[in-house]
C-alpha cells in the first residue's frame, strides 16, 4: 500500500519528484498515464500524466482519476507535482486542476511550494527566481509552450484558480515548521485556499514538509517533498532501507540521446555534445515533416550506435522556435517535433538502443508514450533531478532529463564518457 499517492503533470517531472523520495529512502515507481489494473507495490506511487499543456478540462479529469486510483490504492497523502518554474498558462493547469483535488479531498487548503534551490529554483516574497534572476528574464519568458512571464507566483496561481491565494513569507519561514504551521493554518481560517511558501534552502524546505505532515494535499515541485519521507518514520510508517531504494538491474547496450527541450541548459548540453560525440541537429523549419525528419535521423545514426551516445536534437533557439510556430501553430510545431523525436527514439531501440536519454518534458512524455512503457523504476541520480530508470515492458534504462536540469556535459555524463 503507497504511503504516498502522487500526480505528476508531465514525466520528467515524475522522475524528478521520484528521485527526491528514493533519496529520501523511500521505494518508488512511476505509473506511466492514469493506471487501469492494480498499482505496483512501492513507498510511493507517482503517477506521471501529459496534463501541463493538455486542455484544462481534460487535465483535471485525469488528474482526479489518478487520485481516485492512489486513494483506492490506500494513499495517506496525495501529492500534486507541477514544474519548479510553474510552468503553466494563464488558463491553468496548475490551479484548476489543485482546485478539483482540494474539493475532491475536501481538505479546502493546500500550499503550493516549487522551490528547487539546488537547481537554483527559489521563492521570495512570493517571487519565483531562476538561479540570480526572476522567472520571467531566466529563459522561461520564450518557453514554446507555457511562457512564464510574470514571476509573482501569488499573481500567477491567482489568476488560475477559482479560489484565493495567501503568502507564507521567508521570515516566517525562517522560523521553523511550528511557525509554517500556525501561518497555514491562519491563512486557511481567513478563507484562503492556497499558500504560496517561501524557501531559499533546503532547510526551508524540510521544516514546510514537516509542517504539512497532516496535510490531505501538497502541491509543489519535486524540493518540498524532501521533508515527506522523514513525516512517514516519524509516524512509524517507514522503514529504513538505505541504498537499496534505488537498484536496478545492470546498463548494457547502445547509447544514445534524443532531445526536444529548447530550454537554455539543454542547449548548452547539445553545444557540448557538438564537440564531444556524434550529434544531429535537425533543421525542422527546413524539413517541416515528421516522417522525413525522423527517417534522416535514422539513417544518420545507423552506422554510428556504440557505448559512445549519438546525440539527435530538434532542440532550437528562441527565434527558430518562434519561426516554426509562426508558420505552423504553436501546438502544431510541438506536435510536429514530438512525433518526429519519438519515431526517432522508437527506431533506435529497434536498433539496439537500450540506454536513452531523453530532454524535454513533454518531448519524453511522446517518447514514452511511443515506447509503451508502462512503468518506470526508479535508480541512481545522473545529477540534481534526473535519476536513471528502468522502464517495463520495454526493458530498457531511459534518463528523462528536465529541459532546464543538468550539468553542460550531462549527455556524457549520463553514460559515464
Ligand atoms: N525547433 C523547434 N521548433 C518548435 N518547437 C520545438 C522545436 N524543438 C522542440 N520543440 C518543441 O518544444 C517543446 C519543448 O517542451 P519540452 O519537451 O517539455 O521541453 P522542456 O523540458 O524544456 O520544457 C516540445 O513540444 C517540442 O516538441
Ligand atoms: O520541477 C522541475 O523543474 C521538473 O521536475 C519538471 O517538471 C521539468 O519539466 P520540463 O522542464 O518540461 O522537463
Amino acid at each position: 500500500m503507497p504511503l504516498l499517492g502522487c500526480i505528476a503533470d508531465d514525466f520528467t517531472g515524475a522522475t524528478d519528484l521520484a528521485n527526491t523520495l528514493v533519496k529520501g529512502g523511500m521505494t518508488a515507481v512511476q505509473v506511466i498515464g492514469v493506471p487501469t489494473g492494480p498499482l505496483p507495490e512501492a513507498d510511493a506511487i507517482i503517477i506521471a500524466l501529459k496534463s501541463r499543456t493538455a486542455p484544462v478540462k481534460e487535465a483535471v479529469a485525469e488528474s482526479l482519476a489518478a487520485c481516485e486510483a492512489l486513494l483506492a490504492a490506500g494513499a495517506k497523502q496525495i501529492f500534486f507535482k507541477y514544474c519548479s518554474t510553474f510552468d503553466s498558462t494563464d488558463e491553468g493547469n496548475i490551479g484548476p486542476v489543485a482546485d478539483a483535488l482540494v474539493r475532491r479531498l475536501d481538505c479546502g487548503f493546500a500550499l503550493a511550494n516549487p522551490a528547487f534551490p539546488t537547481n537554483g529554483r527559489t521563492v521570495f516574497q512570493g517571487h519565483l527566481f531562476v538561479g540570480s534572476t526572476l522567472l520571467s528574464e531566466s529563459g522561461m519568458e520564450n518557453h514554446p509552450l507555457t511562457p512564464m512571464r510574470d514571476p509573482n507566483l501569488v499573481r500567477v496561481l491567482g489568476r488560475q484558480t477559482d479560489g484565493t491565494v495567501g503568502l507564507v513569507p521567508f521570515a516566517v519561514v525562517e522560523q521553523g515548521a511550528a511557525a509554517i504551521r500556525k501561518a497555514m493554518t491562519g491563512l486557511k481560517e481567513s478563507g484562503r485556499r492556497y499558500a504560496i511558501v517561501d524557501a531559499v534552502t533546503d532547510a526551508h524546505l524540510l521544516a514546510i514538509g514537516e509542517a504539512a505532515a497532516d496535510h490531505a494535499l501538497i502541491t509543489g515541485g519535486s524540493g518540498v517533498a524532501m521533508g515527506l519521507p522523514a513525516n512517514f518514520r516519524s509516524k512509524g510508517l517507514l522503514p529504513e532501507r538505505g541504498e537499496a531504494a534505488a537498484a536496478l538491474p545492470p546498463m548494457r547496450g547502445h547509447a544514445a540521446v534524443v532531445a526536444g527541450s529548447c530550454s537554455r541548459a539543454t542547449l548548452g548540453q547539445i553545444g557540448y555534445a557538438r564537440d564531444h560525440a556524434h550529434t544531429l541537429e535537425l533543421d525542422v523549419l527546413a524539413t517541416p515533416d515528421a516522417a522525413a525528419l525522423a527517417a534522416q535521423a535514422l539513417d544518420w545514426a545507423q552506422d554510428k550506435l556504440g557505448d559512445h551516445p549519438v546525440v539527435i536534437a530538434a532542440s532550437a533557439p528562441p527565434e527558430k522556435v518562434a519561426a516554426l510556430q509562426a508558420r505552423l501553430g504553436r501546438e502544431a510545431a510541438g506536435a510536429l517535433v514530438e512525433q518526429a523525436l519519438s519515431t526517432v527514439a522508437h527506431g533506435l531501440v529497434a536498433r539496439g538502443v537500450k540506454r536513452l536519454v531523453v530532454a524535454g518534458g513533454e518531448t519524453s512524455g511522446a517518447v514514452v508514450s511511443r515506447l509503451g512503457v508502462s512503468s518506470l523504476r526508479i535508480g541512481p541520480e545522473i545529477d540534481p533531478g534526473v535519476p536513471w530508470t528502468y522502464a517495463e515492458p520495454a526493458g530498457l534504462h531511459l534518463a528523462l532529463k528536465s529541459g532546464n536540469f543538468g550539468a553542460r556535459d550531462f549527455f556524457l555524463k549520463a553514460f559515464g564518457v
